[in-house]
């Protein structure tokens, strides 16, 4: 059996991995990230929507090499078809090629000095004294031992090895946002603005979109919670209205349930859509999960420094991503448990409601006028009013 020392191993290889280990190489540690696929990037499970927050943390400035097109905002259709148009400074992103952009922050990471392999998956954790001290991997039939006095789990939302230090993190089936995605080429569609759609019929418990990648091509996908179809069924109901042809089909989960409770332990830390670092509204976690990554590399760089890599200091992760996102985080759980309640016809009169106002400069007093006239939705939203 072969034997590895590291002071950090990083389980997975995509955002979550890239990162962290990106910040701990720049830190200082001497890291070690394992994929357990053949190629950094793929198979893509994403919309590739982000904001432009994400390259603010990242320090990196956007390169054409993976931006496919910059967003100005959303057209958000409701069941009866009425439009809502959301435009602002908040709403500017851009949609990624992922399978070039993971490979870059892989690249990047590499060459800040982070030592990579692929095809070699993670199979259990080396626990000493109730200390996590480093993983069991298998390369090609080969095991090999590598020690750490960090591993950071960035696995995934099938995440498997947080669970194995005893960190509770698995997520409820209820809350995981099953979702099926075609890149269609042939669209007409606009290449600044995001698509949304909304209504039972169309994605129940979840909604559909077209994010826009340029010269008539777009992710077309959607997303599903608690129906007897699958995700898959709806997405070719969706997608039959389109004169397109796909050229890849994306099958994934997404973890709507907000953070995990705890995301330390005496040497390791979760990260990513393992620690449930998404957004529960939009099933966003690009941008999320970035910060959080950013935070893992540099505490753990730190703990390794100072040789204290037990729980005790670990939580100061825990801490700074509650601090950073918590707040929103948790907001955004709650707005997600509102849309839930909401029916199409809930949807279709506020749809009707705000097809006519700037978004942007919303009173009060015109928003209680309408709540006034539906009172189930009065109910559903005075707790965020
Ligand atoms: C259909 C879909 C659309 C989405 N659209 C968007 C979007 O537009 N914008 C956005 O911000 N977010 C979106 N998301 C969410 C976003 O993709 C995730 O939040 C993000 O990719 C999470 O990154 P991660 O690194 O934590 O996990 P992952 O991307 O799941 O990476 C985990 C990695 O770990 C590897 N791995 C797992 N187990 C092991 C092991 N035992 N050993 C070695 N390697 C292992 C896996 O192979 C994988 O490469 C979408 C998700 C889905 C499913």
């Amino acid at each position: 059996m072969d034997k590895m020392n590291y002071d950090i191993v990083v389980v997975g290889g995509r955002i979550a991995g890239s990162i962290s280990s990106l910040f701990a190489s720049k830190n200082g540690a001497n890291v070690l990230m394992i994929e357990k696929r053949q190629e950094i990037g793929t198979p893509v499970q994403c919309a590739e929507g982000t904001t432009l927050g994400t390259f603010e943390t990242l320090e990196m400035k956007p390169s054409q090499k993976y931006i496919c097109s910059n967003i100005e905002g959303a057209n958000v259709h409701a069941p009866d078809g009425r439009v809502v148009r959301v435009k602002n400074e908040t709403t500017k992103g851009y949609i990624l090629e992922r399978k070039i952009f993971d490979k870059e922050l892989a690249i990047k990471s590499a060459k800040a000095g982070t030592d990579i392999m692929v095809k070699t998956i993670v199979k259990d954790l080396i626990i000493d004294n109730g200390k996590v001290c480093g993983v069991v991997a298998n390369h090609l039939g080969e095991t090999i031992e590598i020690k750490a006095d960090v591993v950071i789990a960035a696995d995934g939302v099938e995440s498997t090895i947080a669970r194995k230090a005893g960190l509770k993190t698995t997520k409820n089936t209820k809350d995981i946002c099953s979702c099926a995605q075609y890149e269609l080429v042939g669209l007409d569609v606009d290449p600044e603005f995001l698509e949304f759609y909304f209504g039972e019929k169309t994605a129940p418990g979840g909604y559909g979109w077209i994010f826009p990648k340029g010269e008539g091509i777009a992710n077309v996908g959607l997303g599903v919670r608690g129906s007897a179809e699958t995700a898959y069924h709806y997405l070719k109901k969706f997608t039959s209205k389109f004169d397109a042809t796909p050229v890849e089909l994306n099958v994934g989960g997404v973890p709507l349930s907000g953070p995990v409770k705890k995301t330390f332990t005496d040497g390791l830390i979760v990260v990513g859509d393992a620690a449930g670092q998404v957004d529960p509204v939009t099933g966003g976690g690009i941008h999320s999960t970035a910060s959080c990554s950013r935070i893992a590399g540099e505490v753990t760089a730190e703990a390794v420094k100072k040789g204290d890599t037990n729980s005790k200091f670990l939580k100061r992760y825990d801490d700074l991503c509650r601090s950073k996102l918590g707040k929103s985080l948790e907001l955004s759980l709650k707005y997600r448990k509102i849309a839930d309640k909401l029916t199409d016809n809930d949807m279709n009169s506020l749809a009707e409601f705000l097809e006519y106002s700037d978004f942007n400069s919303i009173s009060k007093i015109s928003a209680l006028k309408f709540l006034g006239k539906h009172p189930n939705l009065l109910k559903l939203l005075k707790d965020i009013l």
